[in-house]
């Protein structure tokens, strides 16, 4: 019959005594086991991440970018390059790098941008060696680009990419979201509305749709923090690309 365990004989420290104790039962645990308990991180850092915004003109993209930026920290916005003028409000270097034609022609020339297209006569592109010094630090970054651009960012992005598509509740909300910038002629208005709809056919290319419905911009910008940190803890990560 084996011998019933006695204080003296037991090999853990009694879980009643006093805090000094817990040292002394880590080694016996890890004397038990055989090996010791290692403080290494269980498992590797997440990849950073390339987050890629789109969606029709007018769906607030800007706005939901803005507020991201203003929500959450270790993020990189790639700033635009862009050729359309400037809009009130706007800082160039922040919001956009606004350079004319010629300046943004050049860039193309020398073969400065990820990826560039011409967006209701002017042009748009995304400076490669941000991407690059970014990525190299670990941080993710953000860029916002318009359809054309996402399809051009898929294509040489394939998966390693997080494609969102922005979109408002309804075709009017968009429409009276537009009217209300007050940005467009009425004429570049049934532009951007007749290309709207042609672009939410692209939807499905993309990975998340985000709703940005009428004065619910934050539960936008809380939507796709959320996808950014289901993307961090995704078991499988996106590989890196660039
Ligand atoms: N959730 C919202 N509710 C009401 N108005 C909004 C909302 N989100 C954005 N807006 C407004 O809608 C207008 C269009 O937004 P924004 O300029 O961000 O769109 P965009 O997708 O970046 O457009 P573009 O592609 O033409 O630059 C702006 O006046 C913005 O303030």
């Amino acid at each position: 019959m084996a011998e019933p365990h006695t204080q003296n004989s037991h090999p853990f420290p009694s879980p009643e005594s006093d805090k000094a104790s817990k040292p002394d039962l880590l080694r016996a645990l890890e004397s038990s086991l055989g090996s010791s308990f290692s403080s290494d991180r269980i498992c590797s850092a997440p990849n950073p991440l390339i987050i890629v915004i789109s969606g029709p003109s007018g769906v607030g993209k800007d706005a939901v970018i803005k507020r991201l930026r203003e929500v959450r920290e270790n993020l990189h916005f790639v700033v635009t390059a862009t050729s359309r003028t400037i809009r009130p409000g706007e800082v160039d270097g922040k919001d956009y790098y606004f350079v004319s034609k010629e300046e943004f022609l050049s860039m193309v020339e020398k073969d400065e941008l990820l990826e560039y297209a011409v967006v209701y006569g002017d042009y748009k592109g995304i400076p490669k060696k941000q991407i690059r010094e970014c990525m190299a630090k670990g941080n993710d970054i953000v860029l916002r680009v318009d359809i054309q651009g996402a399809e051009t960012l898929r294509k040489s992005l394939g998966d390693s990419g997080v494609f969102i598509f922005v979109v408002a509740e309804s075709e009017s909300a968009l429409v009276e979201r537009l009217i209300d910038r007050g940005t467009e002629s009425k004429e570049e208005l049934l532009v951007r509305i007749a290309t709207a709809r042609e672009e939410m056919k692209f939807v499905n290319k993309f990975d998340y749709v985000v709703v940005n419905a009428h004065r619910k911009l934050e539960d936008a910008v809380c939507l796709v923090g959320s996808i950014i940190d289901a993307e961090k803890a995704k078991v499988r990560q996106r590989a890196l690309l660039i």
